[in-house]
């Protein structure tokens, strides 16, 4: 059969632009294969992703201004789908995740979760011509579930290994972990997943701070690297609840952004920390709170912890992790033919392929949910 050709679009919680992958997707689960014909991140304009992030952080706006940005985000995730076709054949879906403007994890058992993603796939899949899959939490979310984090099950098919158990770390804006066990009988069951907390929000929010806003990551991890963490206040924020819940769990800039880190800015006072151990601190708080989570929520250390998303490039971030995982190897994606940059996107892609031949796509263990779903709205091209 034709391997199906697919382009995944994603924008995360740093909210950076557009991550946008064209693959080849053919197989179905076990027999799953995936090629990287090309990835791109569009960037949004500054304008739009103060208004995004604005939105996110509870500023005040008229129902008008929401559909604008929501217009925006679908035109901007469109001309995405666009660029990435130019010298390539022509793609027949697209798998969109939209932009995460606000999510509220269920409260309780008998209650229902909200994640809003904007940028509607009716208009995606207008403006391209291309059939658009769109919304994919919100059947798991239906189902009692999180609605996150959706990529463990990709993870499962392109990263797990017959002997050995992985942890496939992402450190996107909030980080979250795929514990893969070896492949044996009834491995799939035994699937975790889970948000550990602050991946780069923290951190890029800081460095925005101390730059008054010219420089947005700490790029490297060169400027933590030249300070020094304090780890009475890792210790301190450590105790917040959201590191001791037990999974399924998911998080978001609600409770790891803005406010957050003007508390962390306040307890920090005491301690007259400058800025470079200031950003040591909180790096060493989002790999603490990484290897906490396994410590407590795992049978055991995996045998390979394995990164990805932006933060896979903080070299500081990833030694930190490192030594704190003694002999347990971290590397990246990269190193097992997935790329680290664009696996969230091209897991966007491989769920909209499942969505299109009827595969649920969620891992009730993971989210919570209270059974498997199709996931995704299919939007038919309506040209
Ligand atoms: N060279 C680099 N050095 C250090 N950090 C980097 C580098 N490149 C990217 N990053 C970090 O990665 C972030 C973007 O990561 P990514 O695109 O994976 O996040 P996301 O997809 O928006 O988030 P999420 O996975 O939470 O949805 C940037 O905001 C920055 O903090
Ligand atoms: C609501 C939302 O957008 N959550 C994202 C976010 O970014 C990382 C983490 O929090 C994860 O739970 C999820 O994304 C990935 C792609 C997921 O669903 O697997």
């Amino acid at each position: 059969m034709q391997p199906t050709r697919v382009i995944g679009l994603m924008s995360g919680t740093s909210v950076d632009g557009i991550d946008t992958a064209l693959v080849e997707i053919s197989g179905g689960d076990l027999d799953l294969k995936v090629e990287l014909l090309a990835g791109e991140t569009y960037p949004y304009s500054p304008q739009l992703r103060e208004h995004i992030l604005g939105l996110g952080a509870g500023t005040a706006m008229s129902m008008a201004d929401v559909a604008a940005i929501d217009d925006a985000i679908a035109h901007n995730f469109a001309q995405a789908a666009q660029h990435i076709q130019i010298g390539h054949h022509r793609a027949t879906l697209i798998g969109s995740h939209g932009q995460t403007v606000y999510h509220r994890p269920p409260q309780g058992l008998e209650e229902l979760g909200y994640s809003c993603q904007l940028g509607r796939g009716a208009m995606i899949a207008h403006l391209t011509g291309i059939t658009t899959v769109s919304n994919f939490r919100i059947a798991d979310i239906a189902a009692y579930g999180h609605g996150a984090p959706l990529v463990p099950k990709v993870d499962a098919y392109l990263l797990s290994h017959p002997q050995e158990e992985r942890c496939i770390q992402n450190i996107g804006g909030i980080g979250n972990v795929t514990y893969l066990p070896a492949r044996s009988d009834d491995w799939l069951s035994q699937i975790r997943g889970w948000d550990t907390g602050p991946g780069n929000s923290l951190l890029d929010l800081a460095v925005q701070h101390f730059t008054s806003g010219t420089k947005s990551y700490d790029n490297n991890g060169d400027w933590a690297a030249s300070g020094t963490p304090c780890y009475p206040l890792v210790e301190q924020w450590l105790s917040h609840q959201y590191f001791h819940l037990p999974p399924p769990k998911s998080t978001g800039r609600e409770l790891f952004g803005i406010t957050y880190l003007h508390d962390c800015l306040q307890d920090a006072q005491p301690y007259q920390l400058n800025s470079a151990d200031f950003l040591a601190t909180i790096t060493e708080l989002t790999a603490v709170s990484i290897v906490h989570s396994y410590d407590n929520f795992l049978p055991r250390r995996p045998h390979k912890v394995i990164l990805c998303g932006g933060g896979s490039r903080n070299s500081y971030l990833k030694n930190r992790l490192q030594l704190l995982l003694g002999n347990v190897p971290v590397s990246t994606t990269d190193e097992f033919g997935l790329s680290a940059a664009f696996k969230e996107a091209i897991a966007f892609a491989v769920l909209a392929y499942w969505r299109n031949i009827n595969i649920p796509g969620n891992l009730p263990a993971v989210t919570g949910a209270y059974q498997e779903m199709l996931l995704g709205e299919i939007h038919d091209n309506y040209r």
